[in-house]
């Protein structure tokens, strides 16, 4: 059984110029499960993966794989397989010519060709020319040039981006699969509701700063609660609600109350004799959460 091994960020930070595009990121990134990166455009995430993979010095701060640098790997295509643009190949040559070149170059014997693009759904395209494939077919190629060295650590950027239904599907599992067998795989995101079926736990970045880490479980549990509540007397609510403790924004059409359940308010309303013409529970998706983080002031 090969040594798991975490990915470490410590005090990662980049700045282009006057751009300070990763700010002190420090997040460890754990073995046996499937972390997503996420944050809009222009967060820091490429930025980020580019310092992992070596492929940018960072300003300051470190980025390892169990302690040793991506270029102080003794062997890197077999310890980390990454795919960070699925645009990079070279339109005019074939699928399996294009692992074959990486095979060659990092001493993988032949026959894993074979095996990544059977494993990526690539088989019967392989022969064909990259400039033909489609985004998704382009994603399946990284993903299997990802597999070729049997890596412990998979990083990949946007893998979601491109892929049809059932290719979202199909990676879903795919990526999954890979973290039982204790790898470590960590995915970059735009989207949450994207990697929401498919990741275990979160890193958010937004302005080049971690907003959050934790699990996907714990970011569900901050779902927003509120409700939304309309009387005749519109007064009188408010001044009942406020009284309770609660901040009830004003609607079009009556109050909505944050951090609060229907019951409760029924309840106030009862017992305060104002007569209510519409009570409704809203709960905030987990979607809404994630915009509402990347919304909120500097956490940091
Ligand atoms: N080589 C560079 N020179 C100058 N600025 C850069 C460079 N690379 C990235 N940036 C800036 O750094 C910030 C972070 O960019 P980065 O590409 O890491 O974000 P991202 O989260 O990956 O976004 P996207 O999803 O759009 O790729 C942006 O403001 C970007 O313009």
């Amino acid at each position: 059984m090969t040594t798991p091994i975490p990915i470490q960020l410590n005090g990662v930070t980049k700045t282009f110029g006057s751009v300070h595009a990763v700010e002190n990121v420090t997040a460890t990134i754990n073995p046996g499960q499937v972390t997503g990166f996420l944050g809009p455009n222009g967060a820091g995430k490429t930025t980020t993966l580019r310092i992992l993979l070596g492929l940018v010095a960072a300003t300051s701060g470190s980025a390892t794989f169990g302690g040793t640098a991506y270029r102080d790997l003794a062997s890197p295509l077999t310890t980390v397989g990454a795919a960070l643009e699925a645009g990079s190949f070279h339109p005019g040559r074939s699928g399996r010519n294009h692992l074959a070149v990486y095979a060659t170059a990092a001493r993988i014997p032949k026959a894993r060709i074979s095996v990544v693009l059977d494993m990526v759904g690539l088989t019967s395209a392989a022969d064909r020319r990259v400039g033909g494939y489609s985004l998704g077919m382009r994603q399946r190629l990284g993903l299997a040039y990802a597999l070729l060295g049997d890596p412990q650590v998979i990083v990949l950027d946007e893998p979601i981006n491109g892929l049809d239904p059932e290719g979202i599907k199909w990676i879903r599992g795919f990526l999954k699969q890979l973290a039982a067998e204790g790898r470590t795989v960590l995915i970059s995101s735009h989207m949450l509701s994207e990697v929401q079926q498919t990741v275990d736990e979160v890193l958010v970045i937004r302005n080049g700063k971690l907003v959050y880490t934790g699990s996907l479980a714990q970011l569900e549990s901050r779902h927003a609660t509120a409700v939304l509540v309309a009387s005749p007397t519109p007064d009188a609510l408010q001044s009942a609600l406020v009284t309770a403790g609660f901040a009830p924004q004003q609607t079009p059409t009556g109050f909505l109350v944050p951090n609060a359940n229907a019951a409760a308010i029924g309840h106030l309303a009862f017992t305060e004799r104002v007569e209510l013409h519409e009570l409704q529970q809203q709960n905030t998706g987990l979607e809404d959460t994630f915009l509402e983080l990347m919304s909120e002031g500097e956490t940091r």
